[in-house]
């Protein structure tokens, strides 16, 4: 299985329809962790083989640099499914994202279809029917046994299934949300929050990016570049956030809270589980350039 990833940032990952030659382009400079080359709903059905093609050549040429890749094919029951998966097993590509999965048994088909691809390549698979939200922990259940890495929310598909009218809070969703989180939580993988469609309000998208970090995703799917940067900066913490983890594994190193398993900070209760939080916040800080490699971490590149 591949090893596992969740340390990298992931807090980007931009669609790019690989029919459009001017996305694919900006595939190796746009500052987003992931870049998804869509071949599924971006791509019309005449334009399905090109779209392989180009994102093909793509992957070959290489030159991405840290951003991770993957590539969303169509579905194993559509005319182009396995022509795409055959190609992205032998691409390089990082991951292969798998649309519209209803339970653990597409997840196994999608896994045994990329038997013969090489061992480091995951697979991704969208969170966007009913019947794969009833289903969240059967398919994380998975990770220990296949290639499944991460899961990304599909709104747009989920509320066409649900007949839903989603308004800008997504408060129909947010079950389903904290379900997709705290599935992918407990069975260890990755979690991305769905696309905005608002493109153009770059205030609307930075509220919901917002909202996706605090429910706990770890980054959030974009469909235009002018999304990119409000989202790396949502789903990265904040000074604050970083000022008051150093406060707390400041204070529990104290020799008087040595022995302590609860102490104040800040006038705030903190708990040994706070000391974890903040050192996980403080690695994945790291992990993102915002702070040095030194064992104490300094705040000033951030500042
Ligand atoms: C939404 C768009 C169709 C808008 O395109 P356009 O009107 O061309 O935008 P701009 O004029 O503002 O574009 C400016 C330049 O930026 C490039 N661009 C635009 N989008 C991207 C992109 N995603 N990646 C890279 N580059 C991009 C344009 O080519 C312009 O370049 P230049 O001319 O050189 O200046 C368009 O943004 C778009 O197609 N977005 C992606 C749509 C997509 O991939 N959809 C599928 C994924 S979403 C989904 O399926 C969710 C899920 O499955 C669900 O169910 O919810
Ligand atoms: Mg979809």
């Amino acid at each position: 299985m591949p090893a596992l990833s969740l340390d990298r940032p992931r807090r980007s990952a931009l669609y790019m329809p690989a029919s459009n030659p001017k996305a694919l382009a900006k595939a190796r400079s746009l500052p987003a962790d992931i870049i998804i080359l869509d071949l599924e709903d971006a791509v019309a059905p005449d334009k399905k083989d090109e779209a392989r093609d180009a994102a093909m050549a793509l992957l070959y040429s290489g030159g991405f640099g840290d951003r991770e890749v993957a590539v969303r094919v169509n579905g194993l029951d559509t005319p182009w499914g396995a022509a795409d998966l055959e190609a992205v097993a032998l691409s390089g590509a990082d991951a292969v994202l798998v649309p519209k999965v209803n339970g653990p048994q597409d997840v196994l088909r999608y896994h045994e279809a990329l038997s013969h691809a090489p061992g480091d390549l995951q697979l991704w698979a969208m969170i966007e029917t009913c019947a794969s939200v009833l289903h969240l922990d059967a398919i994380g259940a998975l990770s220990k046994s296949t290639r499944l890495a991460l899961w990304v929310l599909g709104l747009n598909d989920l509320a066409k299934e649900m007949r839903a009218k989603p308004d800008a809070s997504r408060s129909i969703f947010h079950p389903f949300m904290a379900m997709a989180v705290a599935a992918a939580r407990a069975h260890h993988i990755s979690v991305l929050d769905a696309v905005c469609n608002e493109f153009r309000h770059i205030d609307a998208f930075t509220t919901e990016a917002m909202q996706g970090a605090a429910f706990g995703f770890d980054g959030k799917s974009l469909i235009h570049p002018d999304q990119i940067a409000p989202c790396n900066a949502a789903f990265s913490p904040s000074a604050e956030e970083l000022a008051q983890a150093q406060a707390i594994i400041e204070a529990f190193a104290l020799p008087e809270n040595q022995d302590k398993g609860v102490i104040q900070v800040g006038g705030q209760m903190v708990e040994l589980l706070h000391q974890t939080q903040a050192q996980a916040l403080l690695k994945r800080a790291k992990r993102m350039g915002l702070l040095s490699g030194s064992d104490e971490p300094s705040l000033m590149s951030f500042s």
